[in-house]
């Protein structure tokens, strides 16, 4: 059984048909990548599989055999499924170590408080932000290192899945190096990751599957190098005329 299964899910703004009728299934332990051009509905659909902020507005969403549609973002999060955001969230006035202990005490399971401190520290220190940035406040970190928190917020939470979008965008080429070996990392933790990224060199080297969307409809799914051999996906993403040039 798939560990996450979309059965023509659709959501839209007015008459704008933002993700229209996707399905596609995520197997437990792989790296499921979602590409797609700006505006083609990669967001929506981590919106709409999270609950946060809304849910769909037709078609079916399981999660490890459970039917999320429908059900509150807190919910969805505490059946396993955690997420980052496109733009560095975090609670600003917070220091590094209460942000990621407040994605500790809301996970799976419940934890005790000295549990759910280990939990905290042990998702930081694996992200690379060791005990000396603990008592940093987050608001005062770089991007890459406030993408870093929110990484290790989500870790805390012991997901059995998690839902990164674009945790490429704004960071230099070392810093992406960097984030293609953290993810990594994450996955072989036991960790089901559904990535969004605009870039397609970063969803390449990371994904054994690959979908992309275009207009809010699945245009290609399969093996990464077809998907990206695929005429349909090279015109979305560099129109007509250069595709052909
Ligand atoms: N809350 C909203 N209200 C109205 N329209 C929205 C809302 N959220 C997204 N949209 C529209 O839905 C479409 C899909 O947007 P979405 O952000 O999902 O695309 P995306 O593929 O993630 O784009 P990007 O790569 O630029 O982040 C766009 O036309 C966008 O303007």
């Amino acid at each position: 059984m798939a560990l996450l299964e979309l059965d023509d899910v659709s959501k839209a703004f007015g008459s704008l048909k933002a993700v229209d009728g996707v399905s596609f299934k995520v197997e437990a332990g792989e790296i499921f990548g979602i590409a797609g051009p700006n505006g083609s509905g990669k967001s929506t659909l981590f919106n709409i599989i999270t609950g946060i902020p809304f849910g769909p507005d037709r078609g079916r969403i399981r999660f490890d055999g459970t039917a999320i549609n429908g059900k509150p973002g807190h919910a969805i999060a505490r059946l396993g499924l955690a997420r980052t955001f496109q733009r560095e969230t975090s609670f600003d006035g917070l220091t590094v170590f209460e942000n990621a202990l407040i994605g500790a005490s809301y996970g799976k399971q419940e934890k005790a408080a000295a549990a759910a401190r280990e939990a905290a520290a042990e998702a930081l220190e694996f992200v690379g932000l060791g005990s000396s940035s603990f008592g940093r406040l987050a608001g005062e970190l770089s991007v890459f290192e406030r993408k870093c928190l929110m990484l290790a917020t989500a870790i805390a939470m012991q997901p059995r899945m998690l839902l990164l979008d674009e945790p490429a965008s704004s960071l230099t080429k070392p810093e992406i190096e960097t984030s293609i070996g953290l993810i990594r990392r994450t996955a072989e933790r036991g960790i089901t990751i559904l990535l969004i990224e605009h870039v397609l060199t970063f969803l390449m080297s990371l994904s054994q599957h690959l979908l992309v969307l275009n207009n809010g409809r699945v245009l290609a799914a399969g093996e990464p190098g077809s998907v990206i051999a695929d005429q349909r996906v090279i015109e979305a993403y560099l129109g007509t005329r250069r595709a052909v040039a």
